[in-house]
């Protein structure tokens, strides 16, 4: 952890440079993330979005420092959730598997694989499932799922997991309208739980409705929205670094 982290960061990310060969894709991203916020990571196709994800996740090479100021290891206090098409989210769902058997896998970064299944990780699996609408469906094998369900699937995967930090890759990528606000409207309240959640969407509408900070990634740098008149200081934008509330 870097020392000079501020209090309330859960996340710090400074000069964070990614490459593909001699592509450079991110170049020296600069973001903290503050514990109950919400940001929604706007950019064009190739901008870099997933890129930055899987670099905070561990998952894509980096140079840089990606600090996640907690008393878990990352693995633990972070929780990625790819994008459904993009096949990067681990599960083959022709397995003979339930919707609950891949929510708890979530638990397993949180505790040793072979531990057995308690009442209290029972009861955390089934809270999860609830959070994204998916009680009904509890018991369903996962070959029976639309690619919307798969997706709320993989969110309660996440948030079984209980992390400080959620990262989202296109979380809205496919989902209908109903399940899209359903959604939108517990990703927001996960902010009150003190989770913060950092989100790459394309939709610039739900980024404003549903997240407290909006950042756009353009080639490969980060930016934060203009400011208003420095007289209005309703929804004040802040740059990308500063919490909402400041
Ligand atoms: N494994 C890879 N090898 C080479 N180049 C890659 C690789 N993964 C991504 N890229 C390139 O890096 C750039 C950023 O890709 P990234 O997937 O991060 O963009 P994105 O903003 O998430 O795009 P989208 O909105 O289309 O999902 C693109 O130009 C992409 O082609």
């Amino acid at each position: 952890m870097t020392p000079d982290a501020p209090m309330d960061a859960v996340l710090s990310v400074r000069d964070l440079t990614v490459s593909f060969g001699s592509s450079l894709v991110l170049r020296s991203v600069h973001l903290t993330v503050y514990a109950t916020e919400g940001v929604a990571l706007l950019g064009q196709n190739g901008a870099g979005k997933s890129s930055l994800l899987r670099a905070i996740a561990g998952l894509q090479p980096y140079r840089g420092d990606v600090d996640v100021p907690s008393t878990r290891h990352r693995a633990s206090s972070v929780a990625f959730v790819a994008q459904t098409s993009g096949g990067g989210h681990g599960i083959r769902w022709d397995l003979p598997l339930n919707v609950s058997d891949v929510v708890g896998f979530g638990l397993l970064r949180r505790r040793r694989p072979r531990a057995g299944r308690g009442k209290a990780d029972r009861e955390a699996i089934a809270d999860a499932i609830a959070r994204v609408g998916l009680t009904p469906l509890a018991r369903r094998p996962i070959n029976t799922l639309s690619g919307g369900q798969r997706q709320r699937v993989l969110l309660a995967r996440a948030l079984v997991q209980r992390p400080d930090v959620l990262l989202l890759d296109e979380p809205f990528a496919g989902v209908d309208a109903d399940t899209r606000d359903t959604l939108g409207e517990h990703l927001h309240q996960l902010r009150g739980a003190g989770v913060a959640v950092l989100c790459a969407l394309h939709e610039e509408h739900l980024a404003h409705r549903f997240f407290s900070r909006v950042l756009t990634l353009e080639s490969g740098r980060l930016h934060a929205p203009p400011l208003l008149s420095p007289h209005d200081t309703r929804d004040m934008p802040h740059q990308a670094g500063e919490p909402a509330w400041r």
